[in-house]
């Protein structure tokens, strides 16, 4: 069979590789993509999107919680049935609009994972394909868990589409999954243990707001296990027992359900990229400032997949326009890290943008730390809200933002203010100096600095 050829073949239908094959084929190139799993992506089919519609049924829930006896007569319950009905109206049609719109634009598609043959020819659905450039966009998967019994454990796909919530459940991992997932579990009714093999959660956050959303965890009954590893999952009659080490201590628990949250790690394994000389790691695959693999100038990589930035779903976009203008226009723009805010969805929200306080100490002389627990303040006494912390960071010669911590159960909006300022170069005074809307949690920013 003759092979057939294409100017661009995209690995990976996420938000990465939709940019790059939808902004070639608007610019006349011949594109093909292929994804092994449904067209769209984690964000939208099984990320981030569908996790917020579940969500908005736990924030209705804390704040009647919150306000029972305080003008709420019932609390309200979260009926899980219904509300992964509600998501699914979300995800149903995602893949098959992600096809429409490629077929629209004349790209065609594959179902299948492509392999590489040699440096730029993949075989896929059996067809031989040349192509002038390949771009990777195949993103992560749950990292493998290695020990007796872990083929037993479910994945975040799998808590996403739970028809009903366990009684029990442990999330092995508290990182970003494992942290919203076990808030969202814990209010929806069931009881949650996280194990954690470091000695907090979400190791990337601040200490001190990471200590404040472990106890607000704990009072919503969320036991947590650190310094722990997981040695042993097996199946008893209904429920699972998981041994593990704790300080180096052997214990066991029970449990009806077992996630895996351990974090997550490049899809490379079935795309033979040796064969393509394509160099990688286990970061994923390697990529110059053009994101332009190292060692194969015919691949491209980027999103979660490629070497650089964080896995998420905005800089996918932003690393894929990249990609999609230097195949376009020959290598003319470099990949700059951008300032990154970012947000873990539990309740409070826990939110941060720019320099960590450590960070912040190693590079300058002298550093306001302005830290702070407030759930005394007014946004959070109205709607009777536990945590309310924030942690400002300046430079206190010339004032100028350096970082900001918050938890609130708006941080994750609250962020996007200070990541403005912050890239703005906006001093303190000159934030302390705006008009926001009253009474907000915006508007508390003034009194944080
Ligand atoms: C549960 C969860 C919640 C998240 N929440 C957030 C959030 O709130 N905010 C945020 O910014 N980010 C969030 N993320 C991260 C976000 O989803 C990713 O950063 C983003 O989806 C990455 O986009 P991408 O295009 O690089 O990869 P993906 O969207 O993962 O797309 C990669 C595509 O490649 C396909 N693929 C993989 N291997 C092959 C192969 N061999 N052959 C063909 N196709 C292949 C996959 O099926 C997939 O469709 C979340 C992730 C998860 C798992
Ligand atoms: N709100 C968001 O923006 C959001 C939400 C979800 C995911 N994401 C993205 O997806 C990525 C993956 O998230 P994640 O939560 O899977 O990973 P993660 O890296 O955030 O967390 C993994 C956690 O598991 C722990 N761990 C690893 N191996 C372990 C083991 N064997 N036993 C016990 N604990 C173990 C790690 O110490 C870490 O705390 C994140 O880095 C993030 O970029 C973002």
């Amino acid at each position: 069979m003759k092979p057939k050829n294409y100017d661009v073949f995209v690995i990976g239908s996420g938000s990465a590789g939709q940019t790059v094959a939808e902004t070639c084929a608007k610019n006349g190139k011949t594109v093909a993509i292929a994804d092994n799993r449904i067209f769209g992506g984690t964000c939208a089919n099984r990320g981030c999107d569908p996790k917020k519609v579940l969500l908005a049924a736990t924030e209705a829930y804390e704040l009647s919680k919150n306000l029972e006896q305080k003008g709420i007569i019932n609390a309200q319950t979260i009926d899980w049935k219904k509300l992964q009905r509600f998501k699914h109206s979300f995800t149903k049609a995602v893949p098959a609009a992600t096809e429409s719109r490629f077929y629209d634009l004349g790209i065609e598609l594959y179902h299948q994972s492509p392999k590489f043959i040699d440096e730029n020819t993949l075989s896929v659905e059996g067809k031989t394909i040349h192509a002038n450039t390949i771009v990777i966009a195949s993103g992560l998967v749950p990292k493998p868990l290695n020990f007796e019994g872990s083929n037993l454990i479910k994945t975040s796909d799998d808590f996403l589409g739970l028809k009903k919530i366990p009684k029990k459940m442990v999330f092995i991992g508290a990182g970003y999954i494992g942290m919203e997932f076990a808030h969202m579990a814990a209010r929806a009714g069931s009881k949650v243990t996280v194990m954690e093999h470091g000695q907090r959660p979400l190791k990337a956050f601040d200490p001190d707001m990471t200590h404040h959303l472990t106890e607000i965890s704990e009072t919503l009954g969320i036991r947590f296990i650190f310094n722990s590893e997981v040695e042993k999952i097996k199946r008893l009659r209904k429920n699972y027992e998981v041994s593990y080490l704790q300080d180096g201590k052997k214990m066991r628990l029970k449990t009806r359900l077992v996630c895996n949250t351990a974090g997550r790690i490049p899809a490379i394994q079935a795309l033979n990229l040796s064969k393509g000389k394509v160099a990688h790691s286990k970061k994923g695959v390697i990529v110059n400032q053009f994101l332009q693999n190292t060692t194969n100038p015919r691949v491209y990589a980027c999103g979660d997949v490629a070497n650089k930035g964080l896995p998420l779903t905005p800089l996918s976009g932003l690393e894929a326009s990249i990609v999609a203008e230097n195949i376009l226009n020959d290598n003319t723009k470099d990949y700059e890290e951008p300032l990154v805010p970012s947000a873990v969805f539990t309740l409070p929200n826990l939110a941060s943008v720019g320099l960590s306080e450590e960070e912040a100490k190693r590079t300058y002389k002298n550093v306001v730390i302005n830290y702070e627990s407030v759930p005394k303040w007014y946004n959070a006494k109205r709607i009777n809200a536990t945590g309310y912390a924030y942690k400002i960071i300046s430079n206190k010669r010339t004032k100028r933002l350096l970082g900001a911590h918050l938890l609130s159960p708006e941080a994750a909006e609250t962020i996007n203010l200070f990541a403005m300022a912050i890239q703005n170069g906006m001093t303190t005074e000159q934030l302390k100096k705006m008009i926001f809307t009253y009474p907000t949690w915006c508007n508390d920013i003034k009194s944080m600095l």
